[in-house]
């Protein structure tokens, strides 16, 4: 997971290959809460591992519940409908999928059985209104105070007595989740009574209120509803685990990607989705009909779906979105691709997500270059005539941050910028892995993908530099000293003559290598440590001179630049491997200097060193690096030079940081 401030897109231009779904939120939550509430042990599989159902699973064990995880299983032994603590205080992050149902069932089991629970959120939750559901609660006998601001978490669920002898009356009209709350928590109080629940105003998200239903179907509680505005949960249901359940991959993530399709994959290389399918129960996957009226072509499977573009530019839409509340977002950052301005609308819900929806996609479209309006409910989004580069701000939002990295697909609108994500790792509310799927999934020209060289002689510190600076961009690594290392080793292995250039040379053209960073292996074997010992390191260096065995390895080292961008360190990097890279440094240190570090260095690793032997050879290998008639080691004519020998490596990463932000646009 990219836990850096900012991720830089490349303009990308084609998409393809299969996406596996992180299991869906909503369902994942939902699922947890049941199997938490039910008598006996519920196997999930498939459960969404991320931020908010963390805290869900935290909450639930401060309850007394057994949570498990078994490989990608999770196993939950619940409470059987009764306390088992009475009093904690449950802090469950900015995840609304737990503060409402929790809340919701925790308040009538104290005031059935006794009990004081604080529940609490982070800055963001206290600003997301919960005074629907609990005045729901309210008339119906449960203690609730407000800690904070009136109308808002953090609460006190203190007791109270329950009496439910009318219809229970809750608003539907700023998020269904309040009535999702009192559905999943009423069957704890529905000993002896059936309780009927009415919604005043139109509910909305209405998809999400049937995940409910289905849900605690599985469950074994079967609510009646008429229409949706009347809803009964039968007198005496009881949670009872269906013993096994899968949980669906994300219908909302799932629009990223079939947007991605519909920009840019052919019909006979599309973006395959795995996870989510015809048979889905989530309310989203309803964006693939919106998707569809813009112009993408798909192809649905059982638990599948294939994406690819249909029309193009996109189709403009004008669409009540309240069916794909979430999903939608993604519809604001396709516009950005459509024939026309598109409008969506009946998404009031927006403003009080994650953060002010409206309003945050208003901006960060704008900041493109499109052109915006927005109204209480309403967005509109007239595509860019001239994009911009722009530093997104994601608010805090997992799908604001997701949602923008299709703005990078310009290329395909005929224009040529990057896109920063800022904060990227928002995304792990409900998709830690997003940025490294949509890389795996996504094209670049490879003029278009930014690298950053950095050569120099031995010892000077580019692989530490390097590897630092690819951390904390985001980006790709290449230690090419350690691909002539491997065929180096791979030579001997292979008995070759180190003096016979053709013998080591295809040697070097067939390297079954495979990086798995930061482990490298050689025919399966893992080589790391091994390809690090100085007589590897002279023999690199012998091969190294040979022009064929520098042939041999180019290709390979060019394999290395794909989005999001690549640093690569070696001798000539700047000069002949990526000649047109964005940003080239030449490091350098004194041989005194570098024959220190690297006996430190070698001490530290366990190895045994000479310091006077190492100095030799360190200018030995400079000697032979510099003279040698092939990419011989000398900086680049537009390198910058830098050397370290008064700088700690930190000071270092952050030079070349502040020379790469120079030369970005944003
Ligand atoms: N700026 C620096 N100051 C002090 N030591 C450094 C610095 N940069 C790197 N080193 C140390 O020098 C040693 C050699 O660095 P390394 O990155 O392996 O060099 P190279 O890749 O150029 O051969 C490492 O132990 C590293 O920690
Ligand atoms: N781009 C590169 C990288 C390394 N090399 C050679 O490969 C050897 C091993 O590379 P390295 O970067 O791991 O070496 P050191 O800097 O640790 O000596 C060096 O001695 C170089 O001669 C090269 O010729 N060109």
């Amino acid at each position: 997971m990219y836990a850096i401030p900012f991720l830089d897109l490349p303009p990308l231009r084609a998409a393809s290959g299969t996406v596996r779904l992180p299991g869906s939120k909503s369902i994942s939550n939902r699922v947890l809460l049941l199997a938490g509430l039910s008598e006996g042990t519920t196997r999930i599989h498939d459960l969404l591992d991320s931020d908010d159902t963390r805290v869900m699973i935290e909450a639930l064990r401060t309850l007394g519940c057994e949570v498990r995880r078994e490989g990608v299983e999770c196993v939950v032994t619940g409470l059987g409908g009764r306390l088992h603590t009475r009093e904690a205080s449950l802090f469950l992050g900015n995840a609304g999928t737990a503060m409402r149902p929790l809340a919701a069932a925790l308040s009538l089991l104290a005031a059935q059985e006794g009990g004081r629970f604080e529940v609490s959120g982070v800055a963001r939750m206290h600003e997301r209104p919960i005074g629907d559901l609990v005045d729901a609660l309210s008339q119906i006998g449960c203690d609730i105070e407000y800690l904070g601001q009136e109308g808002y978490p953090p609460l006190r669920l203190a007791g109270g007595a329950l009496r439910i002898d009318a219809p229970i009356r809750v608003r539907g009209d700023v998020s269904s989740q309040f009535l999702t709350a009192l559905l999943l928590a009423l069957p704890l109080a529905s000993a002896g009574r059936e309780i009927t629940v009415e919604v005043q105003g139109e509910l909305i998200s209405k998809p999400y209120v049937e995940i409910t239903l289905n849900l605690l179907r599985r469950f074994g509680i079967e609510v009646a509803r008429d229409g949706w505005q009347r809803f009964v949960v039968p007198a005496d249901s009881r949670y009872r685990s269906p013993g096994e359940i899968h949980v669906e991959g994300d219908a909302s993530s799932a629009s990223y990607f079939v947007a991605l399709g519909a920009l840019a994959a052919t019909e006979a290389a599309p973006v395959r989705i795995e996870g989510v399918g015809e048979g889905s129960i989530q309310g989203d996957i309803r964006f693939v009909e919106a998707a569809e009226a813009m112009g993408a072509r798909v192809r649905r499977g059982p638990n599948c779906l294939e994406v690819s573009r249909g029309a193009w530019p996109l189709r403009a839409i004008d669409l009540d979105c309240n069916h794909i509340p979430d999903a939608a977002m993604t519809l604001a950052v396709m516009a950005l691709y459509a024939d026309g301005p598109c409008t969506l609308r009946n998404i009031a819900s927006w403003r009080v997500k994650e953060t002010d929806r409206i309003a945050a996609m208003a901006a960060e479209c704008a900041k493109l270059g499109a052109q915006v309006e927005e109204g209480a409910d309403w967005l509109r989004i007239t595509p860019p005539q001239h994009w911009k580069p722009a530093a997104i701000h994601t608010y805090d939002d997992h799908r604001v941050a997701m949602c923008f990295s299709l703005a990078a697909f310009n290329p395909l609108a005929g224009q040529r910028v990057p896109v920063r994500i800022l904060d990227p790792k928002c995304v792990a509310k409900t998709f830690p892995d997003y940025f490294e799927t949509f890389f795996a999934v996504v094209q670049a020209d490879a003029s278009d993908v930014p690298v950053i060289t950095i050569d120099g002689p031995t010892a000077s510190g580019k692989g530490t530099l390097a590897s630092r600076v690819a951390a904390a961009l985001g980006y790709h690594y290449l230690d090419s000293g350690a691909l002539y290392r491997s065929a180096a080793l791979a030579a001997l292995h292979a008995h070759a003559d180190l003096a016979d250039e053709d013998a080591v040379a295809a040697v070097a053209a067939q390297l079954p290598l495979r990086f798995d960073p930061p482990r490298i292996l050689l025919a399966g074997e893992d080589i790391t440590e091994r390809i690090r010992h100085e007589e590897i390191g002279l023999a690199a260096s012998r091969i190294s001179a040979y022009p064929a065995v520098r042939r041999a390895l180019h290709a390979l080292q060019l394999s290395f630049r794909r989005a999001p961008g690549l640093v690569a360190d070696g001798r000539d990097m700047g000069t002949v491997v990526f000649p047109d890279a964005a940003l080239k440094v030449f490091l350098t240190a004194p041989a005194a200097t570098r024959a220190e570090r690297r006996h430190k260095q070698l001490i530290s690793q366990g190895f045994s060193a000479n310091i006077d032997h190492l100095r030799q050879d360190l200018e030995s290998r400079d000697e032979r690096d510099r003279n040698r008639a092939t990419a011989p080691l000398k900086p680049a004519e537009d390198a910058r030079s830098l050397d370290n020998s008064a700088l700690s490596i930190e000071a270092s990463v952050q030079q070349v940081l502040a020379w790469w932000q120079a030369r970005r646009p944003f």
